[in-house]
């Protein structure tokens, strides 16, 4: 059976998923020329490559297109339901890492827990006759955070897909939810992170479609082992 592997096709993932899977052994090169889509690994005709998108990745490997993938565990655990049935965490590569997290407007100096929050979220339509907002691409990790880790109810989304942080001087939301990597961005639009408001510390990992043939696969056993080797 041919392996398929999907690695990032550009952005900050690409040249450290190339890296990575050089150093265990398997040098991946273009099939024609450099922006190509496909790919194979050199010496061997029981590996495919194909480069998609960081996001679709994370889709396509829910569906079982490809059976690896390369990317961020964020986009893995928001983008799929039922994620540990369907996908599994083979390695943590040491690239790309980002924390999404809660952060709120730095003047909120009540305001320094989730607790804190839940206390301004149940009081917020009483004050400003409407719910509490949260701008975010992040639905699914927003939700499990706020109403199942803390039974935090009274909110509204607002889908956010770009300049997420500047939605509460905006106007558009009054709280966020998005990846920090260095904090500069949260600092330069005067937003705070929760002391307990990190839903996840993500960095980009190796993950498998879990597919009945991998079982008694010798490649998929190979390529995990391969790549666990050189981190
Ligand atoms: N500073 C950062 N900003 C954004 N994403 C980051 C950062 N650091 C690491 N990442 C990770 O990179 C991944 C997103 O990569 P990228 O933006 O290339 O993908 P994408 O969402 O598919 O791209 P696009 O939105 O352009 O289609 C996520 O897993 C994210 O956690
Ligand atoms: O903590 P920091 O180091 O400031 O990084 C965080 C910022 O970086 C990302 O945006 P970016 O403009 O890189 O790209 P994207 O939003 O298109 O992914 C992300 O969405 C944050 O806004």
């Amino acid at each position: 059976m041919t392996i398929t592997i999907a690695l990032p096709s550009k952005g900050r993932m690409k040249e450290d998923a190339s890296e990575i899977f050089a150093r265990a052994g398997l040098r991946i090169t273009a099939v024609g020329n450099d922006r190509s889509y496909r790919g194979r690994v050199e010496g061997r005709d029981d590996i495919e490559i194909a480069f998609l998108s960081a996001s679709e990745i994370s889709r396509e490997i829910g569906n079982g297109t490809f059976d690896f993938g390369v990317t961020g565990e964020d986009l893995i655990r928001e983008g799929l339901t039922q994620v540990d049935e369907r996908v599994e965490f083979c390695a943590r590569l040491g690239f790309g890492h980002a924390d999404v997290v809660v952060a709120v407007p730095e003047i909120w100096l009540d305001v320094d827990t989730m607790a804190d929050l839940g206390d301004v979220a149940a009081d917020f339509r009483a004050r400003h006759g409407r719910r509490l907002t949260i701008a975010t691409k992040y639905w699914r990790l927003t939700q499990q955070f706020f109403s199942g880790n803390h039974g935090i109810q009274l909110y509204r989304i607002v889908e956010s897909l770009g300049a997420t942080e500047g939605a509460p001087a905006s106007g558009s939301a009054d709280i966020i939810v998005d990846i920090t990597s260095t904090g500069s961005t949260l600092r330069a639009n005067h937003l705070k992170i929760l002391s307990d408001g990190v839903i996840l510390k993500s960095e980009a990992c190796l993950v498998r479609a879990r597919k009945p043939g991998h079982a008694d696969d010798p490649v998929v056993e190979e390529i995990v082992r391969a790549v666990r080797a050189v981190l």
